[in-house]
């Protein structure tokens, strides 16, 4: 595993959903939270980066405004989205957790390290050094419709921001994923299926990882 994050011991349960944009992260995070919650188990649902970070100027002018780009130094943006997530941790999953509470969380760590290699920020000693305070989830789930299918969705939306490509990119960022997933023990699931259906294989993959977690 390329990241030293450590292993909770606190009595919830840590899901994490990861995969491109338009990969189906938000409609199956709400489909596995309406049948948690239809079996007495109301999930603390989050994401990351949190609102205020995808609020802040370094974030929108880079994600959004590639000709503002070269303002931005990107170690610049990977520490404000690595605080944003020791924060959302802080203040959101550990207390969930601690509570007992099932936390599902919208992009995770493993997202950033997809990436930062992505971009060419594959030896950040300090973001590593970071991850030792950062907790693996109990389940990684990424959310794989195939490349093309995943820019398809995206492209078909209306809003500016959610449609937004940028096809190089995205094409480094899908074959990171799947580094990252061998690497990183993420379990993958085909996405490019009726919404039901990759419903069905979510829901026997959390009965095989976290027996008793849907009744
Ligand atoms: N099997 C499937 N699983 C999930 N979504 C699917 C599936 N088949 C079709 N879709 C559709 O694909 C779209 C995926 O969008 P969604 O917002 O869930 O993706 P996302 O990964 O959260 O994207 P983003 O990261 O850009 O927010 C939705 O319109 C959804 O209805
Ligand atoms: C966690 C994380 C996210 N990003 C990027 C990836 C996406 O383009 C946006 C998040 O938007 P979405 O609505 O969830 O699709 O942020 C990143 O570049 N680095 C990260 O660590």
């Amino acid at each position: 595993m390329a990241l030293p994050l450590y292993d909770h011991d606190l009595p919830g349960t840590f899901i994490a959903f990861c995969g491109m944009d338009g990969s189906g992260k938000t409609s199956l995070i709400e489909g596995l939270s309406k049948r948690l919650a239809s079996g007495g188990v109301e999930p603390v649902v989050t994401m990351q980066p949190s609102r205020y970070a995808r609020e802040s100027p370094l974030f929108t002018r880079y994600i959004y405004h590639p000709e503002e780009r070269h303002q931005v130094d990107y170690r610049a943006l990977i520490c404000l989205l690595t605080s944003d997530r020791l924060q959302n941790l802080h203040e959101v999953v550990l207390p969930a957790l601690r509570e007992g509470r099932t936390v599902i969380t919208d992009r995770y760590v493993f997202t950033a390290l997809a990436q930062m290699r992505a971009r060419g920020f594959a030896n950040e000693e300090w973001f590593f050094e970071i991850c030792k305070h950062v907790p693996r989830p109990d389940l990684t789930l990424l959310c794989d419709p195939g490349f093309q299918v995943s820019q398809g969705r995206v492209g078909r939306r209306t809003d500016w921001r959610d449609s937004y490509i940028e096809a190089d990119h995205d094409q480094q960022l899908y074959m990171n994923y799947q580094i990252v997933a061998d690497e990183e023990g993420l379990v993958r699931f085909d996405t490019n299926l009726p919404v039901e259906e990759s419903l069905d294989l979510l829901y026997g993959i959390v009965n095989d990882r976290l027996p008793n977690l849907l009744s």
